[in-house]
């Protein structure tokens, strides 16, 4: 489990996490959701360690971040990190040159899933396949929780369809995802649990089914109750 308590972030005067606390659970699908500038990609970085926190605490499976994390752990940034010039083939095997939980056969696997080809420059991607191999370079690590920034953001209906595709199928299964999006349409129908953040804060956490058994709510529902009073 990934559990954050109380967390608080401030760039320069502005305080931009403000006691933010959630978990997220193996075999769960979270979506971190808010309008822009709220704080997710924030949440994110805090999470890897990549922003440092001024308090509150990240625990990953009851333990502090530290150099061990980063085997349990992974993220998919908005953008893809490789350099453009790589070849997707040339991107695998940097991948497995840097991380010994890089697994080619899936890799493999997602490449004709996506009907992908190795031999193809990433520079010369469409913005759709260039996600796609983004997130193929994030999901071929067997690493625990995977953490995704806007992993639909600017790609056509049927990419985004096959991407969704992707989160129900055993790629992911028993894992903790982290996602954040604007637009909880694509996958409403994916996700465990939501968090739904504005301004730095955490303004409620549900799991989806329980809230559509219970109350009968559809999780536009809830956002609706919550950001329109
Ligand atoms: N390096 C930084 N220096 C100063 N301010 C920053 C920095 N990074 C983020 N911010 C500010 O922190 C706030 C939260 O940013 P963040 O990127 O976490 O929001 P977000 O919810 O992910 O937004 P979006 O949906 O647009 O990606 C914003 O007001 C942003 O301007």
């Amino acid at each position: 489990m990934i559990e954050l308590q109380n967390v608080t972030k401030r760039f320069g005067r502005k305080k931009v996490l403000n006691g933010v606390s959630f978990t997220v659970n193996k075999g769960e699908i979270t979506s971190l959701i808010g309008i822009n500038g709220v704080g997710k990609t924030t949440t994110l970085k805090a999470i890897l360690g990549l922003t440092p926190i001024q308090s509150g605490s990240i625990l990953i499976d009851g333990e502090k971040l530290n150099k061990n994390s980063y085997d349990k752990i992974t993220f998919i940034p908005d953008a893809i990190t490789v350099p453009p010039k790589m070849t997707i083939h040339e991107a695998m095997v940097f991948m497995n040159d840097f991380y010994h939980s890089w697994n080619q056969t899936r890799a493999d696997e997602l490449l004709t899933f996506f009907k992908l080809d190795k031999g193809d420059q990433v520079s010369e991607l469409s913005k759709g396949n260039v996600a796609k191999v983004n997130l193929l370079l994030g999901l071929c690590l067997d690493v625990d929780y995977i953490l995704m920034d806007e992993p639909f953001s600017g790609i056509d209906i049927f990419s985004r369809e096959q991407i969704a595709e992707v989160f129900t199928s055993r790629l992911v299964e028993d894992r903790g995802v982290l996602i954040t999006t604007h637009e909880i349409n694509d996958i409403e129908h994916l996700i465990d649990k939501v968090v739904l953040m504005d301004n730095g804060t955490v303004l409620k956490e549900f799991h989806t089914e329980e809230i559509r058994l219970t109350e009968g709510k559809s999780v536009v529902d809830v956002m609706r109750e919550v950001y329109q009073p």
